[in-house]
């Protein structure tokens, strides 16, 4: 069975983060595997605290799995610190993981900061130039790239800005934006929009995470880069147009099985 691992926050409402990581592995037929860089609790609402774990244990627990398991793709998610931000960028520097799915979380859609604002330049620094696609929101790819960005046109001139910094691939993610949610991919040689259609819905909490981690799961799987963002995106959409009403603010993408059977 092909395995996945997701560096990332624990969101303790189950709709974002490590869990949204791990139900989508799940969910497309992937051995889901985790190194937590932090405990958020959380729910739809709300981050109401975060304890950042030690850097020895975040190591130990990447090191872990490559040492036996093996890692076909990685997801990075929420990163709190420099010094998270480096210890990870170590890790992949010495295991080479053959996918490297960078989601660059700054800050949650109730306004918390997941990550201390000084520590953007060690994003830029450190790991952009080891992932092979970088997933950044509207807001993201505006600080990555330093531009401004109010309409889709602007999307195309922030892909060559961060494409610049050395990540194989960027896909700027429309969602913020007004109108259908479509997605910009560029690869420093082609730009390809991935069309999305609006759910008109509160529910999309732990979104970003969930395409991020579909995308991984589809390269672990073997597919080229721009089929496995495709098959996310189908995913993504028919998860936000089932997602679930519970909690009093922004419910959870659902998670629905499209794997059933035997994987050798
Ligand atoms: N209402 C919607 N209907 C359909 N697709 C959407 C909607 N909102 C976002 N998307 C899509 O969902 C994916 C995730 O994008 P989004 O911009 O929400 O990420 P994000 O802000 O990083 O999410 P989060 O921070 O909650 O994890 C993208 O493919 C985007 O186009
Ligand atoms: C732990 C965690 N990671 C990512 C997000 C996405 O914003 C979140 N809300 N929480």
């Amino acid at each position: 069975m092909k395995t996945a691992l997701t560096i990332a926050g624990s969101d303790s409402g189950g709709g974002a983060g490590i869990q949204a990581d791990l139900k989508t592995f799940s969910a497309l037929g992937v051995f889901g595997m985790s190194a937590i860089t932090a405990i958020t609790a959380q729910n739809t609402v709300e981050v109401r605290s975060v304890q950042n774990i030690d850097l020895d244990i975040i190591h130990d627990q990447i090191s872990a799995v490559f040492e036996d398991i093996g890692v076909n793709a990685v997801k990075i998610g929420m990163l709190g610190t420099s010094g998270i931000i480096k210890t990870v960028a170590k890790s992949l520097e010495k295991y080479k993981p053959e996918h490297t799915i960078l989601d660059p979380v700054m800050v949650s859609k109730g306004g918390h900061h997941l990550l201390e604002r000084n520590a953007v330049a060690d994003l830029n620094e450190f790991l952009l130039p080891l992932s092979s696609l970088v997933t950044p929101n509207i807001p993201e790819a505006e600080i990555l790239s330093g531009l401004k960005i109010h309409s889709e046109p602007d999307m195309y001139l922030a892909c060559r800005e961060i494409i610049d910094k050395g990540p194989g691939a960027v896909l700027i993610k429309g969602g913020h934006l007004d109108g259908d949610p479509n997605d910009l991919f560029y690869d420093g040689k082609q730009f390809h929009l991935i069309k999305g259609e609006r759910v008109e819905t509160k529910n999309v909490h732990g979104t970003g995470c969930t395409l991020s981690s579909a995308i991984a799961a589809n390269l672990a799987k073997g597919e080229n880069m721009l089929t496995a963002i495709e098959n996310a995106k189908d995913y993504i959409t028919t998860a936000i147009a089932e997602s679930l009403d519970i909690g009093q603010g922004h419910g959870p993408a659902h998670h629905f099985h499209q794997f059933y059977g035997h994987v050798h």
